[in-house]
């Protein structure tokens, strides 16, 4: 562990993988608050996000939303994420004619993707991100998670003497934004319930928890806090570490042609169709996924604070001599992206291997070093669910129907010669293959 300051408070950052157990799993009880809190009566919708909640409000507002994440209930979703990555490929073949020298924004691709995900798992309406562009539903979830004016300063403040969160209530989410998305919750509810219509999406998960809290502790405005966390929690997130997939596999098409002859078997045995149980047992696919987690982790860092006094008895005396106290109070910083990276744990870490992930490999990798969903009770809720789905089915779409080489630059991805590989490209084929390329 290294002590550091957060401008002028004391903080310390943790390396050790056994003491990472320990703060998230074994001591959690004395490490169970992030850093940053959100008062819900002052910011409504992030304010009852589990994230960034405390102490038995976490631990009540946890209960009531893991059942909505039950692979069951992601299969009920499966065929509506279908339909979303259906739409990204006609995107990007239209786009593909459209497209000169420019090439294609893969950042900007993937936020349209995630956001009709969004639009249609959680809000049940159809965002037609593919259609406009920086659309209204765009720009609400672009300022979702975007504090204006004063509230700026005041997060600036909190982030650098986090302290002072005591005395500074913070509000994310801006005034307009908050209104509109109760507007079109409360409107599509009351849809549904008048021509009863049930759409097997998240928006009706949060529906029926409602109806059936007698307590009244989960209310319409619950029902719209969990779902807009679908902006905070999926959609930058899930769109980010999408691109990256598409960027490393751009770069790598060694790691490209194995994974496309594993999605071309799949496919093939299962009469053109990627079933969600066969998206589930694709060891490369699984491999690509979980090495862009680590090179790319969305989340740098976590920060949790002890809650009581807790005595950490290092078992090598000869690294720290006697116990350490981390007091109550104290930020402890998890560096995600720095164990990801640490040659100690990833031979060559930089690289880009998802060999790694793959059989034995995997059982090598000591637990802990690696974690971009967090670990323990208060790991990400929507990981082995929504995301593993999410994120496999855009390389197994895409990769099947696009081939590079692309060139790369930075985080944008231009795709500049599309090989007709199978299905709806075959119809692309001469407008690509002028003079033998494109
Ligand atoms: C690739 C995409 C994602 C990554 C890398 C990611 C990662 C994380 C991480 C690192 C945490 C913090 C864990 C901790 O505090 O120990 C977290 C929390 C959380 N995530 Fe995700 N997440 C992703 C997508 C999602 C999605 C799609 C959802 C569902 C809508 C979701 C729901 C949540 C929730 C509700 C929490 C708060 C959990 C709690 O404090 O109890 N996440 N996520």
């Amino acid at each position: 562990m290294v002590g550091i300051f957060k401008a002028s408070t004391p903080t310390l950052l943790i390396r050790d993988p056994e003491l990472i157990r320990d703060i998230t799993v074994k001591s959690f009880g004395h490490f169970h608050d992030n850093e940053l809190f959100l008062d819900k009566d002052v910011d409504p919708l992030l304010g009852r996000n589990p994230f960034f909640m405390k102490g038995e409000e976490w631990r009540t507002t946890r209960v009531h939303l893991t059942p909505g994440f039950t692979s069951g209930k992601m299969k009920w979703i499966y065929p509506l994420l279908e339909d979303v990555s259906e739409q990204l490929v006609k995107f990007i073949e239209k786009q593909c004619i459209k497209a000169s020298d420019e090439g294609l924004d893969a950042k900007d691709v993937c936020m349209r993707f995630t956001l009709n995900n969004v639009g249609s798992c959680a809000f049940g309406l159809e965002a037609k991100c593919f259609e406009e562009d920086n659309n209204e539903f765009r720009q609400i979830a672009d300022r979702f998670f975007t504090p204006e004016g004063w509230q700026t300063t005041k997060v600036f403040i909190v982030s650098v003497i986090p302290f002072l969160s005591k005395f500074i209530s913070i509000k994310f989410t801006p005034k307009d934004v908050e209104e509109k998305l109760e507007n079109i919750v409360s409107q599509t509810l009351k849809y549904r319930d008048e021509n009863n219509v049930v759409r097997n999406d998240f928006l009706h998960i949060l529906h029926q928890m409602m109806k059936e809290c007698k307590d009244g502790s989960f209310t319409s405005i619950d029902v719209t806090a969990h779902a807009a966390g679908f902006f905070g929690d999926g959609y930058e997130t899930s769109s980010v570490v999408m691109h990256f997939i598409l960027y490393q596999l751009a770069a790598d098409l060694d790691s490209q042609t194995k994974l496309r002859q594993e999605i071309n078997k799949v496919f093939q045995q299962n009469d053109n169709t990627l079933p969600y149980e066969e998206l589930q047992k694709m060891p490369y696919l699984d491999a690509v996924f979980n090495e862009t987690l680590r090179v790319h982790p969305p989340l740098g860092s976590l920060n949790k604070v002890c809650t009581e006094n807790y005595t950490y008895v290092p078992k090598d005396k000869s690294v720290i001599s006697k116990p350490v106290v981390i007091e109550a109070g104290t930020t402890v910083i998890l560096p995600l992206y720095g164990l990801h990276r640490d040659p100690k744990y990833f031979d060559d870490p930089n690289s880009f291997r998802p060999e790694r992930f793959l059989g034995g490999n995997k059982n090598k990798i000591v637990k802990y070093t690696f974690m971009p969903f967090g670990e323990g009770p208060r790991a990400c809720l929507g990981a082995k669910t929504i995301m593993e789905i999410v994120m496999k089915m855009v390389p197994g779409v895409l990769i099947r129907n696009l081939r590079g080489p692309w060139d790369t630059l930075g985080h944008q991805l231009k795709e500049r010669r599309y090989v007709s590989h199978s299905g709806p490209f075959n119809t692309l084929k001469k407008s690509f293959w002028k003079n033998g390329k494109r």
